[in-house]
């Protein structure tokens, strides 16, 4: 079977390549399988930049195709915050509840009709000696006033999908699965790179 590198320490994230990957037959590897590597510091001002660094510095350690996830939530109330700095919005403790309570706090006056946003996700593929390739997928949303549901991790709780009614984080992993902004990426993936290696 056919193993595939994902240059991320998320175990959210895991789960959820792990949920779409390995239906398609392919094996998921990831950085917790690595834990030599030093921390790849995200110094990118942009989703792509980041992916691209994730998946370059791991490609290179390995010598082997390399894909990464550079992800976040844009919200159009507060000029697309926290976007890039999604993980570590409230500090260095990259913590869930804390991000989510600061991007609370920022939209408190603002009324349901403006609270829109999406969550987008990069993804970068990266292959030895050959230039690195950029996927983008989003999920469009609305963002709550306040926390509901416990499944999935980071801004899934207030992240609102008007269609469903509920939160990602009240979705089961199947129903995120297929509309996420990560599961969006990897369709746009596997339409143009089948035999990504
Ligand atoms: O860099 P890696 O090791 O992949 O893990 P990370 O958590 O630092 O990942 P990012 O740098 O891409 O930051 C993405 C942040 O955006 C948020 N995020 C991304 N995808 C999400 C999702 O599907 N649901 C909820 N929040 C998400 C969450 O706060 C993540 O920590
Ligand atoms: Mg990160």
């Amino acid at each position: 079977m056919k193993e595939l590198v994902i240059a991320t320490q998320n175990k959210g994230k895991i789960a959820e390549f792990k949920q779409i990957l390995e239906k398609k037959g392919l094996i998921v590897k990831s950085l917790l399988d690595y834990p030599d590597i030093p921390d790849i510091i995200e110094d990118g001002t942009t989703f792509s930049e980041n992916a691209t660094k994730k998946a370059e510095t791991l490609a290179k350690y390995l010598n082997s195709s390399v894909i990464a996830d550079d992800s976040g939530l844009v919200i159009d109330a507060i000029d697309g915050r926290p976007g890039v700095y999604s993980a570590r919005y409230a500090g260095e403790t990259k913590s869930d509840s804390a991000n989510i309570e600061k991007v609370l706090r920022e939209l408190v006056d603002v009324p349901s009709e403006d609270r829109t946003g999406r969550f987008v996700c990069v993804i970068a593929v990266a292959r030895p000696n050959e230039q690195t390739l950029i996927f983008e997928g989003s999920c469009e949303g609305t963002i709550a006033t306040e926390p509901r549901g416990s499944n999935g991790f980071g801004y899934d709780p207030i992240f609102y999908i008007p269609e469903l009614e509920k939160t990602m984080a009240q979705l089961t992993s199947e129903e995120k699965n297929v509309r996420s902004h990560r599961a969006n990426a990897l369709k746009n993936l596997f339409a143009n790179q089948a035999d990504w290696s």
